[in-house]
């Protein structure tokens, strides 16, 4: 059996536990707290009774075996195509197919008959009950939902590090100071193991090849193009399961931080002088001619997994449904995939309705917004992409362009585009609110931006952006912008750091500026101080404070000042 000991690293596998001791969270629940709505047969919770007490958290899940997947099934269709001929067409998950007969995209079609057996408040309860715990494979957040991703996949063969489940933050000061938006949140689908929302679909795509190696078909290892997150995921995820991964890389294109993932995860590294599409279509030509899986989003089993994203936004506003998401795009599968999460749980009745969906994208890589903006009906033009801070969405001739189109048709959605100056300057302002977002979130917030001026996102409408990468990936953009030193960007927000003299009296000059230039905004303070020195007192200035008299004699004392803390009186 492949090794995944990497990711299993839990309470539960330090030591074997008695069966009968088990917290409640780890016993089979599923049956038990679940009540089945539906005439069919309820799912079981068969355990079965070993005498042998679990090692691991794996082993408990195999010991208990609670999952009822095999109630469901799920094919590969070409993708948008007429119910009835799609019939004729399909493919078994288990073969090793990324196209239709006709050369166009396929799609993962589940039994909705069979899903529909259970009704809305059924799946949220089952999904609900499933959250914050280590049960195999539930506690990853892609997981969790295994019925409606790859019910049949044995979690035996599942390769998680427990991804999903990411922050759905409230931006509260972003929204309130730069777009006067109250109800604005990010999704934080970046702060994940390898740092971005491609551990999603990563983690389903390699559990099927793991499926796959132990069927013997013949998958020797798994590929790849990438900008520098897809490389990041697959590259961790076939490590854990011992699988030999192959990216291929556009040199000097991709951030450090996301060069050095595939190194130090054992992969094999390709740095060609290229671009990403020249890449793509590198890799396409090679997984036609070796048994290599291919990883990207042209397979369908990512967008699976993505999709999760979509149901856990959902889900964190109590099944809720948010007025608008933003999707940075790049290669065009998450915008799809946000919708077919959000139209699954509508279809199957978690929800009723869909948010609007807006897909930004860097103003200098924008195929889709020119498409668009010719109003969908001329023919798709692929376009050169230019260098942007964005980099990991510097594509022009996206391989998911059929599946965007239709996604934003079918969700009434918007596609706007952002300038570098206007991506750079959102990131910075975002980032000056406690975030720390990659460019490819500030392509989205600046797109959120020119809807609120536009007056088409509205100040009380509830708003998800979703981040898609960790920013610690794309530090050397920031460090640019803050150093002032990016030709042809006024850096308006740069925050470069100051150099001092190492000595007490230098240090003190530059904190009273900083803090005198920081007073407007504490109007009920405005209260100028000096420092005498010598006696290591503060005192207030008087004649500069801007606050009633009887308040300057309540304060008109001395206050007694340590060299280190300058500010231990609360005023
Ligand atoms: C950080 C980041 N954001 C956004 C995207 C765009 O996603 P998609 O290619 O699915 O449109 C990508 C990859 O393309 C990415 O790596
Ligand atoms: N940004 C992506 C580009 C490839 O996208 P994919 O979803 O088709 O794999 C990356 O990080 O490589």
């Amino acid at each position: 059996m492949a090794s995944s000991s990497l990711f299993q690293s839990s309470p539960l596998s330090l030591k074997p536990q008695n069966p009968t001791s088990l917290h409640p969270s780890t016993k089979p629940h599923f049956a038990t707290t679940i009540k089945c709505v539906s005439t069919s047969t309820p799912p079981s919770s068969s355990s079965s009774s070993s005498d042998h007490p679990p090692h691991n958290i794996r082993d408990e899940a195999r010991r208990h075996n609670t999952t009822h997947s095999h109630h469901f099934s799920a094919r590969y269709v070409p993708f948008n195509a007429d119910p009835s001929s799609s019939a004729a067409e399909s493919y078994s998950l288990d073969e090793i197919v990324y196209r239709s007969n006709s050369g166009g995209l396929l799609d993962v079609q589940h039994d909705m008959a069979a899903l529909k057996n259970y009704d809305g408040k059924y799946w949220r309860d089952l999904f609900d009950s499933r959250i914050g715990k280590t049960t195999w494979p539930y506690g990853s957040g892609v997981w969790s939902k295994k019925e409606w991703v790859l019910p049949e996949i044995d979690s035996d063969d599942i390769v998680s590090a427990f991804e999903g489940n990411s922050n759905l933050f409230w931006a509260e000061r972003y929204g309130k100071q730069f777009l006067s938006m109250n109800d604005l949140w990010v999704k934080h689908c970046g702060i994940s193991h390898t740092g971005s929302f491609k551990d999603l679909g990563m983690t389903v795509l390699v559990s099927q090849v793991n499926r796959l190696r132990k069927m013997n078909r013949p998958v020797v290892g798994v590929g790849c193009a990438s900008t520098g997150d897809t490389s990041a995921a697959l590259s961790a995820y076939c490590a854990a399961a011992g699988i030999p991964s192959i990216v291929f890389l556009p040199a000097n294109r991709i951030s450090l931080a996301q060069l050095v993932q595939p190194i130090a995860n054992g992969a094999f590294v390709l740095s060609i002088d290229t671009d990403f599409d020249g890449c793509m279509q590198l890799i396409r030509e090679v997984t036609a001619e070796l048994p290599i899986y291919l990883a990207n989003s042209l397979n369908s089993l990512r967008l699976e997994g993505q999709k999760t994203a979509a149901i856990e936004i959902l889900q964190q506003f109590d099944w809720e449904v948010p007025d608008w998401v933003i999707v940075p795009g790049g290669n065009l599968g998450n915008i799809y995939a946000f919708y077919k999460g959000f139209h699954m749980c509508k279809e199957l009745g978690l929800v009723d309705k869909i948010p609007r969906l807006v897909c930004a994208q860097a103003a200098n890589a924008n195929p889709l917004y020119l498409h668009y903006k010719a109003g969908w009906d001329q023919e798709f033009k692929p376009v050169k992409a230019n260098t942007t801070f964005a980099s990991a969405i510097q594509i022009g001739d996206p391989v998911s362009i059929d599946r965007a189109v239709y996604a934003l048709k079918k969700s009434n959605g918007i596609v706007e585009e952002a300038s570098e100056q206007e991506l750079m300057d959102a990131m910075a302002q975002a980032d000056s609110t406690g975030m720390f977002i990659c460019p490819h979130t500030g392509v989205a917030l600046a797109a959120l931006i020119k809807l609120r001026n536009q007056g088409i996102i509205g100040t009380n409408d509830r708003t998800v952006v979703v981040s898609t990468a960790h920013g610690l990936k794309f530090t050397q953009s920031k460090i640019d912008y803050h150093s002032n030193d990016i030709k042809d960007l006024a850096c308006k927000y740069a925050n470069p750091p100051m150099q001092v003299k190492a000595d007490f009296g230098s240090v003190m000059d530059v904190l009273k500026k900083y803090l005198l230039s920081k007073r407007a905004h504490y109007p009920a303070l405005q209260i100028n101080v000096s420092i005498v020195q010598e006696t290591k007192f503060l005192v207030l200035n008087a004649l500069e404070l801007d606050v009633h008299p009887s308040f300057v004699h309540q304060l008109s004392r001395p206050i007694s000042l340590s060299p280190n803390k300058v500010f231990n009186e609360s005023i």
